[in-house]
């Protein structure tokens, strides 16, 4: 199992139900819409399709819708362009682009001569000559193709952008529409900035968690305060390798993931990770490091961008990414450095919980954290604290299983609502790893979970458990799948050692002991327990073989009958014998 998660942007090249599809089984967690390109139809489109691969994959697929900010880009163009180094170019607004006179989405006059005007996160370079009106010309240091709506980057000149945007109030209204997973803000500056667009969601009805995008110089000064408005964060390497000196990006990017990671807030390292792979088959060595780096580092998610949107191979990007991330996470190296970063506790109780069951399941050798979480907020901090098992969230809310998608380490299962205390909370997360297999009957887990009380608020985990986890046993439920036949042997104490070999073992309501005697020679076993966590459904799992829970056989079905259990069918019994002698075969 995986730690670190996979997001895709999707394209072109990934936009059909199947390639969704295939994205998911390769490993994607999350679901980029890039708003910079396609239409806002195009989009609404999108998030259902994301939304119909989540229906029809087992794991959980977040959308992301991933709004414009305030960006300047170059004109939408059918074919592309070449600009010559030597030349000049101008700038105008305008939605078409030659090779002398480049459209811009925005007006970038505020700059003035000698700035630069950087164009495709960077590739093409231009220093500004001259400002005529709304005209800016610029001399083409080191040329190259341009295709169409590339982003325009002016270093360190404010080119007073709102922080809203037109074209963000239009993603804003997909967003109040299609509810995506999580909307992605661009080119922030401040934590106010965060606070801009969670109104702007608010007064269209909507509570959609906001991913900060950190890609300019501002936003690196105001880290802090971005963190503590966000979600989570995302390190856009893309712009923020144009806007800050490219040798800044490096440590800039380690210290966002550290505070991130202190702060429990999940944080996205994204653009050109496996960039080569757009065309190749392999990546290169640099790149397979650096996805390897930020796994090392703490991520909770790596992305790819034009190598699924517009790649030659989507799946294949992912399939690499996958085994890349997951042999680091085999590591002794990765094993060190996530013992050494474990956060400090934090203020709150729900930290001070999550923080003890990452420590009590590693001294008690627990298969997995398991976090009984209703808004997400307690699986959040179970991840915050790193534990070396995986974390499997149980929610009853639908929104909540696809957020905590994104976050490192976290297996999101939806369980039902339950109003029947904190046992069936209990139980219900204990069979959420179960079925997640990140842990088998018998196994111990560490349960999380919060229990409304009037005192407290409903994000607050007040309990933890040692628990062993085993199967629920429901109404006639078959828990192993499976057709047998065998003689009836009915135990009240779990002794079964006269019983004839391939018996159908029937044990009473709330039997709680053990068999004693040879399990191997069991052929079935029927268990009449109501509701309750079962021990013969361990046995049963362990042997594989059929069993059929909360199901009473009648008395005159008595020792000898032969039965036979059926998946499909439950018990199905025949001839009832004569009981006499019973006591004897018995003893
Ligand atoms: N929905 C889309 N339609 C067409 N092309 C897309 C789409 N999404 C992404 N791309 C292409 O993939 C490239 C890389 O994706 P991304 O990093 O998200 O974009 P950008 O760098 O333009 O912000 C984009 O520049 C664009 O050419
Ligand atoms: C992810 C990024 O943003 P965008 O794709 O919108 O340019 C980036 O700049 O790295």
């Amino acid at each position: 199992m995986r730690s670190a998660k996979i997001v895709c942007t999707l394209g072109p090249a990934s936009e059909s139900p199947d390639q969704i599809a295939s994205l998911a089984d390769a490993g994607m967690s999350v679901a980029r819409l890039n708003a910079s390109h396609g239409s806002p139809e195009h989009r609404r489109e999108m998030i259902d399709r994301i939304r119909e691969a989540d229906n029809r994959v087992e794991t959980p697929i977040a959308a992301m819708l991933d709004m414009p900010g305030p960006e300047v880009r170059t004109a939408p163009i059918d074919e592309p362009i070449e600009l010559i180094t030597g030349s000049t170019v101008e700038f105008v607004v305008d939605d078409d682009a030659t090779p002398e006179r480049v459209g811009l989405s925005k007006s970038i006059s505020a700059a003035k001569p000698g700035d630069k005007v950087l164009l495709d996160d960077g590739r093409i370079e231009t220093t500004v000559e001259r400002v005529d009106g709304e005209t800016v010309s610029a001399y083409v240091e080191s040329g190259g193709k341009l295709s169409s709506r590339k982003g325009v980057n002016v270093p360190g000149v404010e080119l007073d952008l709102p922080t809203i945007t037109e074209n963000d109030e239009q993603e804003l209204d997909v967003a109040a529409e299609k509810e995506p997973d999580f909307v992605a803000a661009s080119f922030v500056r401040t934590g106010q900035d965060i606070y801009d667009i969670n109104r702007a969601l608010e007064d269209r009805g909507v509570d959609i968690p906001v991913i900060a995008k950190i890609e300019r110089a501002g936003a690196v000064e105001n880290l802090d305060s971005i963190i503590d408005a966000a979600y989570g964060v995302m390190v856009a390497r893309g712009d923020l390798g144009v806007e800050c000196p490219l040798e800044d990006v490096p440590i800039i990017q380690k210290r966002i993931i550290r505070k991130c990671h202190q702060a429990g807030v999940p944080v996205i390292t994204a653009t050109e990770m496996l960039d080569s792979m757009m065309h190749s088959r392999r990546p290169t060595r640099a790149e397979a490091s650096d996805v390897a780096n930020a796994v090392l580092d703490g991520t909770d998610a790596v992305m790819l961008s034009g190598e699924t949107a517009i790649g030659d191979h989507p799946t294949r990007v992912v399939e690499t990414m996958d085994r890349i991330v997951c042999d680091v996470e085999a590591s002794e190296e990765y094993a060190e450095s996530r013992e050494q970063r474990v956060p400090a506790a934090g203020d709150t109780r729900t930290d001070a919980l999550a923080r003890s069951a990452r420590f009590l399941a590693r001294d008690i050798g627990a298969s997995a954290v398991v976090a009984a979480s209703e808004s997400g907020y307690t699986a959040l901090k179970s991840a915050k604290y790193r534990p070396s098992i995986p974390i499997v969230a149980s929610t009853p809310n639908e929104r909540v299983k696809r957020r905590l998608a994104l976050s490192w380490g976290i297996i999101p299962v939806l369980t039902e609502y339950t109003t029947q205390g904190a046992d069936a909370i209990i139980q219900s997360a204990a069979q959420a790893a179960l079925d997640t297999n990140a842990a088998e009957g018998g196994d111990t887990v560490v349960v999380l979970s919060g229990m409304m009380t009037e005192l407290e608020g409903l994000n607050t985990a007040n309990m933890l458990k040692v628990h062993v986890a085993a199967e629920t046993v429901a109404n006639g439920r078959s828990v192993v799948e499976g057709v047998t036949t065998g003689k009836v042997y009915r135990t009240d104490d779990g002794n079964i050692e006269h019983m004839p070999d391939g018996a159908i073992v029937c044990v009473p309501s709330g039997f709680e002991g053990e068999f004693v005697g040879d399990t191997e020679r069991i052929g079935g076993i029927v268990d009449s327990s109501q509701g309750m966590t079962s021990y013969a459904a361990i046995v049963a799992r362990e042997l594989d073989i059929p069993m059929i829970a909360d199901a009473k056989l009648p008395d005159s079905v008595g020792d000898g009958s032969t039965v036979t259990l059926d998946a499909e069918r439950g018990v199905v019994y025949e001839q009832p014998v004569d009981r006499e002698g019973d006591a004897d075969r018995r003893r």
